[in-house]
């Protein structure tokens, strides 16, 4: 038997030369990453990029070529139970077609955890990670009833319940409003998890994240830090908008602006370069 690593402590992921394949394509290939312990990677992309995919396949939901690795161990030799308490992974939508409290959501998380029904500390990790998020009001709510950023805070306090040493998310701040979209990330930080999160929003990522990898046409196009790649060409490239990045109000690090690219000359609007992907 492969043991998982402990619940609780900071472990290193790594990914070598990942490939998935979905239906009769390729889409993603020769992706490598090395996430050190604690570490929060931001994972950037265009429409239809792979990030899912490549989230997927670091949960273990996906058959993969390659290996990821959690600490030393390959997470294709662990039990689904051990997946399941080393990788908590939070998809981009969690379906509310069905009555469940709240409360009994955020248990869901537990389930990796459970011998025979429900603990006291199963009770009390709940309550915690509810407070945490800021959603203890809503535990005796119909999960349904709530609006989009109020389940997206939920479906978070699930995750946290499953105690996993590695979180993947999904977009996690679909939904949000901008003040809970800070805490969101900053609550990741916070709970000191090696993380790994697709995000949409450049500018987050850039403050949020200390490293960023950003896929494009099924492979991956950079990776290193927010500022060695979010650079004016990789954004031109990848995203077909100008970048413009300027010092922070604050004077702590840089924000990124962002602006269409103009029109061509023959006044063709320039096509999203995800629009132009070529992987077969
Ligand atoms: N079940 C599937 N079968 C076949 N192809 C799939 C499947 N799921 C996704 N794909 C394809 O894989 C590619 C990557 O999709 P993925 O959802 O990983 O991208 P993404 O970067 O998360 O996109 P978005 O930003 O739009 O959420 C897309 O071209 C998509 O059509």
């Amino acid at each position: 038997m492969v043991a998982a690593p402990p619940r609780g402590c900071q472990v290193r992921l790594t990914v070598n030369d990942l490939g998935v394949r979905r239906g009769s394509k390729q889409v993603l290939r020769n992706v490598s990453l090395d996430v050190p312990d604690g570490a929060v990677l931001g994972v950037l992309g265009g429409n239809g990029g792979g990030k899912s995919t490549l989230l997927g396949a670091l949960s273990r939901l996906l058959p993969i070529t390659g290996s990821v690795r959690v600490g030393e161990t390959e997470l294709s030799a662990m039990r689904r139970e051990e997946v399941a308490r080393t990788v908590a992974h939070m998809a981009q939508e969690f379906s509310a077609d069905f009555e469940m409290l709240v409360y009994d959501v955020v248990m869901l998380g537990r389930t990796p955890h459970a011998a025979w029904g429900t603990s006291d500390r199963d009770h009390a990790v709940v309550m915690a990670c509810l407070e945490r998020v800021g959603a203890l009001g809503l535990a005796m709510h119909s999960f349904a009833d709530l609006s989009g950023g109020e389940r997206q805070r939920v479906t978070f306090a699930r995750i946290l319940a499953q105690d996993a040493p590695v979180l993947v998310l999904d977009e996690p701040t679909n939904h949000l409003d901008i003040a809970h979209q800070f805490e969101l990330l900053r609550l990741v930080r916070a709970t000191g998890r090696t993380s790994v999160i697709a995000l949409h929003d450049l500018d987050l990522a850039a403050r949020s994240c200390d490293l960023v990898a950003v896929l494009h046409q099924g492979t991956r196009y950079a990776y290193g830090t927010p500022s060695e790649v979010l650079t004016e060409q990789t954004i031109r490239t990848v995203f077909g908008v100008h970048a413009t990045a300027v010092p922070a109000p604050s004077g702590a690090g840089t924000r990124l602006l962002l602006d269409p690219l103009p029109r061509t000359d023959s006044g063709e609007e320039p096509t999203p370069p995800h629009q132009k992907e070529t992987t077969a």
